[in-house]
Protein backbone atom coordinates (compact mmCIF):
# COMPACT_ATOMS: atom_id res chain seq x y z
CA UNK A 1 0.00 0.00 0.00
CA UNK A 2 0.96 3.50 -0.96
CA UNK A 3 2.23 6.48 1.54
CA UNK A 4 -0.58 9.15 1.39
CA UNK A 5 0.75 12.35 0.45
CA UNK A 6 -0.92 14.69 2.70
CA UNK A 7 -1.55 18.24 1.00
CA UNK A 8 -3.56 19.46 3.76
CA UNK A 9 -0.69 18.72 6.39
CA UNK A 10 2.04 19.88 4.60
CA UNK A 11 -0.23 23.28 3.70
CA UNK A 12 -1.25 23.56 7.64
CA UNK A 13 2.90 23.23 8.56
CA UNK A 14 3.44 25.97 5.44
CA UNK A 15 0.33 28.34 6.66
CA UNK A 16 2.08 28.35 9.82
CA UNK A 17 5.61 29.79 8.70
CA UNK A 18 3.26 32.51 6.38
CA UNK A 19 1.76 33.21 9.18
CA UNK A 20 4.60 34.50 11.58
CA UNK A 21 6.48 35.91 8.57
CA UNK A 22 2.97 37.78 8.49
CA UNK A 23 3.53 39.09 11.84
CA UNK A 24 7.29 39.50 11.52
CA UNK A 25 6.30 42.08 8.68
CA UNK A 26 3.31 43.87 10.43
CA UNK A 27 5.83 44.43 13.20
CA UNK A 28 7.80 46.31 10.33
CA UNK A 29 5.22 48.29 9.44
CA UNK A 30 4.16 46.52 6.32
CA UNK A 31 0.77 44.36 6.35
CA UNK A 32 0.59 42.07 3.75
CA UNK A 33 -2.34 42.40 1.36
CA UNK A 34 -4.13 40.52 -0.97
CA UNK A 35 -6.72 41.83 -3.62
CA UNK A 36 -9.05 38.71 -5.12
CA UNK A 37 -10.94 39.52 -8.20
CA UNK A 38 -13.95 37.73 -8.87
CA UNK A 39 -16.13 38.26 -11.93
CA UNK A 40 -19.59 36.48 -12.38
CA UNK A 41 -21.48 34.11 -9.86
CA UNK A 42 -20.11 30.43 -11.37
CA UNK A 43 -20.28 28.49 -8.04
CA UNK A 44 -17.03 26.84 -7.83
CA UNK A 45 -15.24 30.11 -7.89
CA UNK A 46 -17.03 31.54 -5.16
CA UNK A 47 -16.02 28.61 -3.04
CA UNK A 48 -12.46 29.03 -4.21
CA UNK A 49 -12.60 32.52 -3.12
CA UNK A 50 -14.00 32.28 0.20
CA UNK A 51 -11.79 29.60 0.61
CA UNK A 52 -8.60 32.33 -0.02
CA UNK A 53 -10.07 34.89 2.19
CA UNK A 54 -10.46 32.33 5.26
CA UNK A 55 -6.84 31.28 4.58
CA UNK A 56 -5.67 34.96 4.55
CA UNK A 57 -7.50 35.95 7.69
CA UNK A 58 -5.66 32.85 9.17
CA UNK A 59 -2.79 33.73 8.51
CA UNK A 60 -3.01 37.49 9.30
CA UNK A 61 -2.92 38.77 5.74
CA UNK A 62 -5.10 41.43 4.43
CA UNK A 63 -7.49 40.79 2.22
CA UNK A 64 -9.96 42.26 0.00
CA UNK A 65 -12.48 40.60 -2.44
CA UNK A 66 -14.06 42.04 -5.68
CA UNK A 67 -17.12 40.95 -6.50
CA UNK A 68 -17.88 42.02 -10.06
CA UNK A 69 -21.29 41.56 -11.80
CA UNK A 70 -20.68 38.81 -14.83
CA UNK A 71 -21.63 41.56 -17.49
CA UNK A 72 -19.30 44.17 -16.04
CA UNK A 73 -17.44 45.16 -19.18
CA UNK A 74 -13.33 44.35 -19.82
CA UNK A 75 -12.94 48.22 -19.26
CA UNK A 76 -14.13 48.30 -16.30
CA UNK A 77 -11.96 45.48 -15.22
CA UNK A 78 -9.28 46.87 -16.58
CA UNK A 79 -9.40 50.31 -14.69
CA UNK A 80 -9.64 47.95 -11.09
CA UNK A 81 -6.52 46.22 -12.15
CA UNK A 82 -4.71 49.70 -12.51
CA UNK A 83 -6.22 51.21 -9.76
CA UNK A 84 -4.76 47.76 -7.40
CA UNK A 85 -1.25 48.02 -9.68
CA UNK A 86 -1.10 51.36 -7.96
CA UNK A 87 -2.74 50.48 -4.55
CA UNK A 88 0.06 50.32 -2.05
CA UNK A 89 -0.97 48.66 0.29
CA UNK A 90 -1.79 45.83 -2.17
CA UNK A 91 0.93 43.18 -2.22
CA UNK A 92 -0.53 40.57 -4.78
CA UNK A 93 -3.42 40.97 -7.46
CA UNK A 94 -5.34 37.51 -8.23
CA UNK A 95 -8.32 37.77 -11.03
CA UNK A 96 -10.28 33.90 -10.48
CA UNK A 97 -10.15 32.48 -13.60
CA UNK A 98 -12.05 31.46 -15.73
CA UNK A 99 -13.74 34.94 -16.80
CA UNK A 100 -17.14 35.57 -18.46
CA UNK A 101 -16.54 34.75 -22.90
CA UNK A 102 -16.73 38.71 -23.77
CA UNK A 103 -13.42 39.32 -21.58
CA UNK A 104 -10.10 38.84 -23.34
CA UNK A 105 -8.59 36.64 -20.37
CA UNK A 106 -4.93 37.54 -21.87
CA UNK A 107 -5.59 40.73 -21.79
CA UNK A 108 -6.35 41.02 -18.81
CA UNK A 109 -3.85 38.76 -17.28
CA UNK A 110 -0.93 41.23 -19.22
CA UNK A 111 -2.92 43.97 -17.00
CA UNK A 112 -1.62 43.02 -14.00
CA UNK A 113 1.98 44.51 -12.66
CA UNK A 114 4.16 41.65 -13.00
CA UNK A 115 5.39 42.36 -9.43
CA UNK A 116 2.28 41.51 -7.72
CA UNK A 117 1.73 38.86 -10.18
CA UNK A 118 1.26 36.18 -7.64
CA UNK A 119 -0.68 33.82 -9.61
CA UNK A 120 2.52 33.95 -12.02
CA UNK A 121 0.55 33.86 -15.15
CA UNK A 122 1.64 37.19 -16.47
CA UNK A 123 3.67 36.41 -19.37
CA UNK A 124 6.93 37.89 -18.00
CA UNK A 125 6.35 35.53 -15.14
CA UNK A 126 6.19 32.87 -17.36
CA UNK A 127 9.45 33.92 -19.12
CA UNK A 128 11.33 34.18 -16.03
CA UNK A 129 9.95 30.90 -14.80
CA UNK A 130 10.98 29.34 -18.57
CA UNK A 131 14.67 31.03 -18.16
CA UNK A 132 15.08 29.65 -14.62
CA UNK A 133 15.31 32.52 -12.81
CA UNK A 134 11.28 32.84 -11.63
CA UNK A 135 10.17 36.18 -9.79
CA UNK A 136 6.42 34.19 -8.55
CA UNK A 137 6.22 30.53 -9.75
CA UNK A 138 2.45 29.37 -10.24
CA UNK A 139 0.47 28.16 -7.24
CA UNK A 140 -0.25 24.89 -8.15
CA UNK A 141 2.68 23.44 -9.81
CA UNK A 142 4.88 24.94 -6.80
CA UNK A 143 2.43 23.38 -4.73
CA UNK A 144 3.14 19.95 -6.15
CA UNK A 145 6.75 20.60 -5.73
CA UNK A 146 6.42 21.43 -2.38
CA UNK A 147 4.72 18.29 -1.73
CA UNK A 148 7.89 16.25 -3.51
CA UNK A 149 9.96 18.38 -1.45
CA UNK A 150 7.98 17.43 1.58
CA UNK A 151 8.00 13.80 0.94
CA UNK A 152 12.09 13.90 0.33
CA UNK A 153 11.15 12.37 -3.34
CA UNK A 154 14.57 13.71 -5.27
CA UNK A 155 14.08 14.24 -8.93
CA UNK A 156 17.45 14.53 -10.03
CA UNK A 157 17.42 12.21 -13.33
CA UNK A 158 14.27 10.48 -12.79
CA UNK A 159 11.69 10.15 -15.34
CA UNK A 160 8.74 12.06 -15.00
CA UNK A 161 5.24 12.15 -17.19
CA UNK A 162 3.24 14.83 -16.92
CA UNK A 163 -0.67 14.27 -18.37
CA UNK A 164 -1.85 17.33 -19.08
CA UNK A 165 -0.29 20.74 -20.94
CA UNK A 166 -2.63 23.64 -19.49
CA UNK A 167 -0.13 26.90 -18.80
CA UNK A 168 -1.58 26.88 -15.41
CA UNK A 169 -0.78 23.40 -14.79
CA UNK A 170 1.13 20.72 -17.27
CA UNK A 171 3.55 22.91 -19.04
CA UNK A 172 4.74 25.38 -15.69
CA UNK A 173 5.31 21.85 -13.92
CA UNK A 174 7.23 20.25 -16.46
CA UNK A 175 9.61 23.63 -16.63
CA UNK A 176 10.02 23.20 -12.28
CA UNK A 177 10.82 20.01 -12.53
CA UNK A 178 13.58 20.42 -15.81
CA UNK A 179 14.63 22.46 -13.38
CA UNK A 180 15.26 19.95 -10.72
CA UNK A 181 17.41 17.88 -13.65
CA UNK A 182 14.59 15.74 -14.27
CA UNK A 183 13.95 14.14 -17.69
CA UNK A 184 10.08 15.30 -18.31
CA UNK A 185 7.74 14.02 -21.09
CA UNK A 186 4.76 15.62 -21.34
CA UNK A 187 1.98 13.76 -22.59
CA UNK A 188 -1.78 15.13 -23.78
CA UNK A 189 -5.49 14.04 -25.63
CA UNK A 190 -2.79 13.55 -28.85
CA UNK A 191 -0.64 11.67 -27.16
CA UNK A 192 -0.10 7.87 -29.03
CA UNK A 193 -0.31 5.14 -25.86
CA UNK A 194 -0.48 7.06 -22.93
CA UNK A 195 -0.52 4.08 -20.59
CA UNK A 196 2.70 3.19 -22.35
CA UNK A 197 4.06 6.35 -21.50
CA UNK A 198 3.02 6.51 -17.24
CA UNK A 199 4.10 3.11 -17.30
CA UNK A 200 7.67 4.51 -17.63
CA UNK A 201 7.57 6.83 -14.86
CA UNK A 202 9.22 6.92 -11.95
CA UNK A 203 6.67 10.35 -11.14
CA UNK A 204 3.40 10.57 -12.62
CA UNK A 205 1.85 14.16 -12.30
CA UNK A 206 -1.85 14.02 -13.64
CA UNK A 207 -3.40 17.24 -14.27
CA UNK A 208 -5.68 16.82 -17.10
CA UNK A 209 -9.36 17.62 -15.54
CA UNK A 210 -10.82 13.90 -16.58
CA UNK A 211 -12.11 11.83 -13.74
CA UNK A 212 -10.41 8.98 -13.17
CA UNK A 213 -8.73 8.56 -16.17
CA UNK A 214 -5.26 7.35 -15.48
CA UNK A 215 -5.94 3.67 -14.08
CA UNK A 216 -4.05 2.01 -11.38
CA UNK A 217 -2.19 -0.94 -13.14
CA UNK A 218 -0.95 1.94 -15.83
CA UNK A 219 1.53 2.82 -12.74
CA UNK A 220 4.68 1.52 -11.95
CA UNK A 221 5.72 -0.20 -8.57
CA UNK A 222 7.13 1.71 -6.59
CA UNK A 223 6.52 5.23 -8.68
CA UNK A 224 4.81 8.71 -6.99
CA UNK A 225 1.46 9.74 -8.20
CA UNK A 226 0.86 13.61 -7.56
CA UNK A 227 -2.84 13.83 -8.66
CA UNK A 228 -3.49 17.66 -9.46
CA UNK A 229 -7.23 17.16 -10.46
CA UNK A 230 -10.50 18.19 -8.81
CA UNK A 231 -13.54 16.80 -10.49
CA UNK A 232 -17.09 17.03 -9.58
CA UNK A 233 -18.92 13.83 -10.13
CA UNK A 234 -22.68 13.68 -8.75
CA UNK A 235 -24.17 16.08 -6.32
CA UNK A 236 -21.25 16.50 -4.21
CA UNK A 237 -18.33 13.80 -4.73
CA UNK A 238 -15.09 15.06 -5.71
CA UNK A 239 -12.34 12.81 -7.24
CA UNK A 240 -9.06 13.09 -8.78
CA UNK A 241 -7.41 11.94 -12.36
CA UNK A 242 -6.26 8.96 -11.30
CA UNK A 243 -8.30 6.08 -9.85
CA UNK A 244 -7.07 6.67 -6.11
CA UNK A 245 -7.63 3.17 -5.34
CA UNK A 246 -6.07 0.69 -8.13
CA UNK A 247 -3.15 3.23 -8.22
CA UNK A 248 -2.68 3.06 -4.43
CA UNK A 249 -1.93 -0.75 -5.04
CA UNK A 250 1.42 0.07 -7.23
CA UNK A 251 2.48 3.26 -6.38
CA UNK A 252 4.85 4.03 -3.38
CA UNK A 253 3.27 7.29 -2.58
CA UNK A 254 -0.15 9.30 -3.65
CA UNK A 255 -1.69 12.33 -2.95
CA UNK A 256 -5.39 12.24 -2.34
CA UNK A 257 -8.21 13.84 -3.51
CA UNK A 258 -9.63 16.25 -1.94
CA UNK A 259 -6.70 16.84 0.74
CA UNK A 260 -4.20 16.70 -1.82
CA UNK A 261 -2.91 19.61 -4.17
CA UNK A 262 -6.04 21.45 -3.64
CA UNK A 263 -5.04 22.33 0.00
CA UNK A 264 -1.64 23.08 -1.50
CA UNK A 265 -2.68 25.61 -4.28
CA UNK A 266 -4.70 28.07 -1.62
CA UNK A 267 -1.04 27.75 0.82
CA UNK A 268 1.37 28.64 -2.23
CA UNK A 269 -0.96 31.55 -3.19
CA UNK A 270 -0.33 33.34 0.54
CA UNK A 271 3.46 32.09 0.42
CA UNK A 272 3.45 34.17 -3.46
CA UNK A 273 1.85 37.00 -1.04
CA UNK A 274 5.00 36.81 1.36
CA UNK A 275 7.37 36.81 -0.85
CA UNK A 276 5.87 39.87 -2.49
CA UNK A 277 5.18 42.01 0.47
CA UNK A 278 9.34 40.51 1.64
CA UNK A 279 10.28 42.86 -1.26
CA UNK A 280 7.79 46.06 -0.47
CA UNK A 281 9.49 45.24 3.05
CA UNK A 282 13.36 45.57 1.47
CA UNK A 283 12.63 48.19 -0.68
N1 LIG B 1 -6.52 32.93 -10.99
C1 LIG B 1 -6.78 31.72 -10.50
N2 LIG B 1 -5.89 31.13 -9.67
C2 LIG B 1 -6.15 29.88 -9.15
O1 LIG B 1 -5.33 29.35 -8.37
C3 LIG B 1 -7.36 29.22 -9.52
C4 LIG B 1 -8.25 29.88 -10.39
N3 LIG B 1 -7.91 31.11 -10.87
N4 LIG B 1 -9.38 29.30 -10.79
C5 LIG B 1 -9.80 28.01 -10.27
C6 LIG B 1 -8.63 27.16 -9.88
C7 LIG B 1 -8.96 26.01 -8.95
N5 LIG B 1 -8.23 26.26 -7.72
C8 LIG B 1 -8.33 25.46 -6.57
C9 LIG B 1 -7.93 25.88 -5.33
C10 LIG B 1 -8.10 25.12 -4.20
C11 LIG B 1 -8.69 23.88 -4.27
C12 LIG B 1 -8.91 23.09 -3.01
O2 LIG B 1 -8.48 23.45 -1.94
N6 LIG B 1 -9.62 21.95 -3.09
C13 LIG B 1 -9.96 21.11 -1.95
C14 LIG B 1 -11.42 20.72 -1.96
C15 LIG B 1 -12.33 21.89 -1.99
C16 LIG B 1 -13.75 21.50 -2.38
O3 LIG B 1 -14.38 20.72 -1.62
O4 LIG B 1 -14.20 21.95 -3.44
C17 LIG B 1 -9.15 19.83 -1.94
O5 LIG B 1 -8.70 19.43 -3.04
O6 LIG B 1 -8.97 19.25 -0.89
C18 LIG B 1 -9.07 23.42 -5.51
C19 LIG B 1 -8.89 24.19 -6.65
C20 LIG B 1 -7.55 27.43 -7.84
N7 LIG B 1 -7.70 27.96 -9.05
Amino acid sequence: MADIIDGKAIAAEIRQDIAADTQALIAQGITPGLAVVLVGEDPASRVYVSMKEKACAAAGIYSVEHKLAAETSEADLLKLITNLNDDTDIDGILVQLPLPEHIDESKVLEAIDPTKDVDGFHPYNVGRLMTGNPLFQPCTPYGVMKMLEHHGVDLNGKEVVVVGRSNIVGKPVALMCLAENATVTICHSRTVDLPQKVAAADVVIAAVGRPEMIKGDWIKKGAIVIDVGVNRVGEKKLVGDVDFKAASENAAAITPVPGGVGPMTITMLLYNTIVSAKRRAAQ
